[in-house]
């Protein structure tokens, strides 16, 4: 369906090569012209206030040049939506601020793994945590070392770790992870294969750390349960759309994913371990409508981009 009734909006988008080339891809494109939606790249080296116009920006940058660049706009341009704010970016930047949100929506049957901060990696005799855990870095900045995590399966595992990080509780989950993709209005639940769980049996057997490249051979190596991937019910619809709408209210924020796994000691259970701003929707069926659709629902205010 084509929408010519009115002049198609300008989308500006600052990204970085790699997210522009999964995600400014010709299929988005060609579905967003049609639908009155055009996406035009920024050069986030140049004024933003010198290009354009635009009626609304799409970034997903952190460099402090282009949140001055972005401030600049934004105070001249005080209308025009931004998705999204860098605060509320920031939020997610922290592995602690990201999960203290979904602790301060107290929605029943969900909740966080037990996780401490750990600023450095001596003195940790008297940690009140119980094996295994995962290690993550502190800052999930988007760099190649935001997502370096490592499995600790004893004391030793604690050692030639690099502060500052998260160290959370190893939740058994059966294999699978769900991840509950936001855009606006819309959102959508997907299986995704996870780590195999670590039964106590393994644990005696498995010594000091591991980093996850390699865990994936664990059930290779008779470490991790075989995990039914095809027959693992989703989560209830009612609890994955409150905890949708409680975090959009909480982080100010329309385009996000979050990762929940279902507790094996209690099924009913379910925690979020992982949120991201603007992750990889291209992986996702009928991206093109349902990311034109959001970006139209914004420019027409239908949604409210946080301050704008
Ligand atoms: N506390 C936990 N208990 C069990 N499994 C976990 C836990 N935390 C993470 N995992 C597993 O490790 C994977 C990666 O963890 P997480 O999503 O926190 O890292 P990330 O680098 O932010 O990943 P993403 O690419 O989703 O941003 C999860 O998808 C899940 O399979
Ligand atoms: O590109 P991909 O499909 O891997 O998307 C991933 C995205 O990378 P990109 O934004 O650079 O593309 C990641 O962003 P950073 O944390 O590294 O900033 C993060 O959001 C992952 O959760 C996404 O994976 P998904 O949750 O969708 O499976
Ligand atoms: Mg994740
Ligand atoms: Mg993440």
């Amino acid at each position: 369906m084509s929408n010519l009734s009115s002049k198609p909006y300008q989308i500006g988008y600052a990204l970085t090569p790699k997210k522009e080339q999964t995600f400014i891809v010709p299929s988005l494109l060609s579905y967003a012209s049609q639908n009155g939606v055009v996406l035009t790249k920024i050069d986030p080296t140049k004024p933003l206030i010198q290009q354009g116009p635009f009626d609304c920006i799409l970034h997903k940058l952190y460099d402090s040049d282009w949140k001055q660049n972005l401030q600049d706009f934004a105070s001249r341009n005080p209308n025009i939506p931004i998705i999204a704010s860098p605060e509320s970016i920031d939020i997610l930047r922290n592995r602690i601020s990201m999960l203290e949100t979904v602790s301060k929506l107290k929605i029943n049957n969900t909740g966080v793994p037990k996780q401490i901060t750990i600023t450095e990696v001596t003195g940790l005799e008297n940690l009140k945590l119980n094996f295994p855990l995962i290690a993550k870095p502190l800052d999930a900045d988007g760099s190649e070392t935001s997502h370096k995590l490592h499995l600790i399966f004893d004391k030793d595992g604690l050692n030639n770790l690099t502060a500052p990080l998260v160290l959370q509780e190893f939740v058994n989950h059966g294999g699978v992870v769900f991840k509950v993709y936001v855009a606006g209005k819309y959102f959508r639940c997907v299986k995704r294969k996870s780590l195999p769980d670590i039964s106590e049996e393994k644990l005696v057997n498995l010594k000091g750390s591991l980093p996850f490249s390699q865990v994936s051979n664990l059930a290779a190596a008779g470490g991790g349960e075989g995990c039914k991937f095809e027959k693992t019910e989703m989560p209830p619809e009612s609890l994955v759309k409150e905890l949708v709408e409680g975090l959009k209210e909480e982080l100010r924020l329309n385009l996000f994913n979050f990762d929940v796994i279902r507790d094996g000691k209690n099924k009913e259970n379910y925690l979020v371990i992982d949120i991201n701003y603007f992750p990889g929707y291209a992986k996702m069926p009928d991206f093109e409508s349902v990311i034109t659709d959001f970006l139209r629902d914004v420019v027409h205010k239908d949604i409210n981009c946080g301050d704008n």
